[in-house]
């Protein structure tokens, strides 16, 4: 059942975390608990990432230009709008994690790194963080169990060094975020989607925070 008494005025929520995190899983919880929309991914619809998984050098810049203007139109949707929704991951960690990991490991070029993050900086100068950002950290094992169990055919041959990469990105990011109220919830003992108590406790954390922002 929703709950009504949350403070007026909140209306950006994102969920933060690695791949497999569970990040649509906490979604679904919160906007079910909360009465919120849900900003998905876009990953059954993504015209590159099966592509990438299979060349990522030939497909990083395209798929980051994807993601971020897709990303970008689902905040300006936030900001429009009346209603509270909760994103499940934002425009930074493309521009702070994922692309940037993409050149460091040499699979996309300075140049084109130079221009997506150029155009990441136009565009995230007209809008604004989430107004509480949620960051599920997970160790490798708890990633590679939950990609294994959800089993998409294009993430079978990710490897353990990209994973990895991406999770020391996350923790550096999350140890240095400063532009909103931050909640760290750690998943590796947490089973919030078959287990009502571990919900239950994460909905509590979330409220406490929503409540301490007025
Ligand atoms: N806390 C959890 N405990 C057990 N299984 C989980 C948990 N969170 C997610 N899962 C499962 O792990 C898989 C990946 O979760 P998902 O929510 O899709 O992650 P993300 O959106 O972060 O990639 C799904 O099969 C989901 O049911
Ligand atoms: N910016 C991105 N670059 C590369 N890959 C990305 C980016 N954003 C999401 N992805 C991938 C990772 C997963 O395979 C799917 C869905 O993400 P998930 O964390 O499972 O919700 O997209």
């Amino acid at each position: 059942m929703k709950e009504q008494s949350l403070p007026a005025g909140i209306k950006h929520i994102a969920i933060a975390g690695n791949i497999g995190a569970g990040k649509t899983t906490l979604c679904e919880q919160l906007a079910k608990n909360f009465g919120w929309d849900v900003h998905y991914e876009t990953t059954a619809n993504n015209p590159y990432l099966s592509d990438f998984y299979m060349d990522m050098q030939r497909w990083a810049f395209n798929l980051q230009i994807f993601f971020l203007n897709s990303r970008y139109q689902q905040v300006l949707k936030i900001l429009n709008g009346d209603i509270t929704v909760v994103q499940d991951r934002t425009i930074y960690e493309d521009a702070y994690i994922f692309a940037p990991n993409l050149h460091d490991m040499g699979l996309m070029s300075g140049r084109d790194f130079q221009n997506y993050f150029d155009l990441f900086k136009t565009m995230s100068s007209q809008i604004q963080p989430p107004d509480l950002l949620i960051y599920l950290r997970a160790s490798i094992p708890t990633l590679v169990a939950h990609i294994q169990s959800r089993g998409r055919d294009y993430e079978g041959n990710m490897s353990l060094d990209y994973l990895k990469r991406l999770n020391q990105r996350y923790e550096d990011w999350i140890g240095n975020y400063q532009e909103g109220r931050l909640l760290v919830i750690s998943v590796d003992n947490l089973d919030f989607k078959n287990n009502p108590e571990d919900l239950g406790q994460v909905i509590d954390m979330v409220r406490a925070e929503l409540h301490g922002l007025f």
